[in-house]
């Protein structure tokens, strides 16, 4: 059992799951390289490949489901390929399943024999699974309704999927006994004993491209003042640039624009104004129009911000080594481009060599982490988590793990 504030979350031992049928929920969204559509990087789902061998060796069969980006975007793709990886480290076998719900996925279900693990597709690509809604609801929809009465129990090691109200992560811990994976139950005791309160100063770089998202965090991290500094970087920077009035260009603001984060401003004018503790880079690198690249100063930007400048590198490093814990999620720039790692590589290694400890979270920003840098857990903690982990780091209650408190005490009777 792990204890999260008053909630009881319960774990693999607490439900003897062995010999049974099993609804693993996974989160394997990796990123993915725009021109191939190949996977950039595999670091979640060799993460989830230990549950996986786990609950294969207690004799169970597992029915494995996860997403993968999110419908309209780029790196919305089949879980096809994930397979193979999943197959890979677990050592055996993971039949990928071009199916969600449907007679053929749930035939294969039935089917399943003991010790068998299949990854269903995409679970995406069932609409219901973008919209959030409390647990009740989405122990009703389709997806629970056709899954949940074929398998024995549900078991979610999705930690960074775990801020989304979503049915595959809060749905089925209501009609099925449910509990942590190994994963989760590791996320979460590592993160409750690494984070305290009372350490500072705290700082937090936040960049990426989930603007609505690290908006929410922000808002959340200064409201309940867990953050000493945050120092922003990638369109997240960009964002706050403009509430502040700075005069980014045409061209920026027209990338701003077809993303449809020019309708955020006033949110950040707001977090602005009510003293969160936000740093914006001072310098940019830029790409001109004839492929040409230089670093411009934030006042005079002419070219496509394409990563944070020198400058910005080294002021923001100066408050890396001063800090007793960095939290870093999000990229500062665009770096499925070799040319635009700079400024995440040099905050990453600010860090890393700093005295204070890292929490690194995000799929684009563990996927920068050099395959070479040793992970002392005493300096270093991996997050699969992006968004999840900073939610869970801002204090607040993560919707999967409430639904499975919600499973165990209406199965156990105690609370
Ligand atoms: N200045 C920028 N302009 C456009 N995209 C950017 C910029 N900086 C970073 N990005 C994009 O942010 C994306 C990663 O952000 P995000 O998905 O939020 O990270 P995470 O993996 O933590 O979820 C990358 O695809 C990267 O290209
Ligand atoms: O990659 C994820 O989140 P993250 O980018 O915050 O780490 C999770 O898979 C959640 O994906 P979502 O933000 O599309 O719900």
């Amino acid at each position: 059992m792990i204890k999260v504030a008053d909630l009881n979350i319960p774990v693999i031992e607490d439900l003897d799951i062995n010999n049974k049928k099993v609804l693993l929920r996974i989160d394997i969204n990796s990123p993915v390289d725009r021109k191939t559509g190949k996977l950039l990087d595999d670091s979640r789902i060799k993460a989830h490949a230990e549950t996986v061998k786990e609950l294969l060796d207690r004799g169970n069969s597992l029915v494995i489901i996860s997403h993968q980006g999110r419908p309209g975007d780029d790196d919305f793709i089949s879980l096809e390929e994930h397979s193979k990886i999943l197959s890979k480290y677990v050592g055996k076998e993971i039949e990928f399943v071009d199916d969600v719900i449907g007679p053929y996925a749930r035939e294969r279900i039935s089917k399943l024999g003991k010790g068998e693990a299949i990854l269903l597709e995409n679970v995406r690509i069932v609409s219901e699974e973008l919209i959030e809604a409390p647990p009740q609801q989405q122990s009703k929809t389709f997806l629970v309704k056709k899954l949940a009465p074929l398998v024995d129990y549900y078991v979610n090691d999705a930690f960074a999927t775990a801020h989304r109200s979503q049915p595959s992560l809060v749905g089925f811990p209501l009609v099925k006994p449910s509990a942590a994976g190994r994963i989760m139950e590791k996320e979460v005791s590592a993160l409750s004993k690494i984070f305290n309160k009372e350490d500072s100063p705290k700082v937090f770089v936040l960049g990426g491209s989930k603007v609505s998202d690290t908006l929410k965090i922000i808002e959340h991290l200064s409201k309940n003042r867990v953050a000493d500094r945050i120092l922003t970087g990638g369109l997240v920077a960009e964002l706050f640039a403009v509430a502040k009035g700075i005069n980014l260009g045409k061209t920026n603001m027209q990338v701003l624009e077809s993303k449809g984060l020019l309708s955020l401003v006033p949110r950040a004018r707001k977090i602005l104004l009510s003293g969160a503790p936000l740093e914006i880079p001072v310098d940019f690198i830029v790409e001109k129009p004839n492929g040409e690249l230089s670093s411009e100063p934030e006042n005079n930007v002419t070219g496509t911000i394409k990563d944070i400048g020198p400058t910005t590198v080294e002021i923001y490093s100066s408050f890396i080594k001063e800090a007793k814990v960095i939290t870093l999620r999000g990229p500062m720039g665009v770096i499925e481009d070799e040319r635009f790692r700079v400024g995440t590589k040099s905050l990453l290694k600010a860090s890393i060599e700093s005295p204070g400890y890292v929490i690194i979270g995000g799929g684009h920003m563990i996927s920068m982490l050099d395959k070479d840098v040793e992970i002392n857990p005493n300096k270093i903690h991996v997050s699969t988590g992006g968004g999840a982990l900073l939610l869970f780091l801002a204090g607040d209650k993560l919707p999967a793990l409430e639904a499975l408190h919600m499973s165990w005490v209406m199965n156990s009777g105690k609370s």
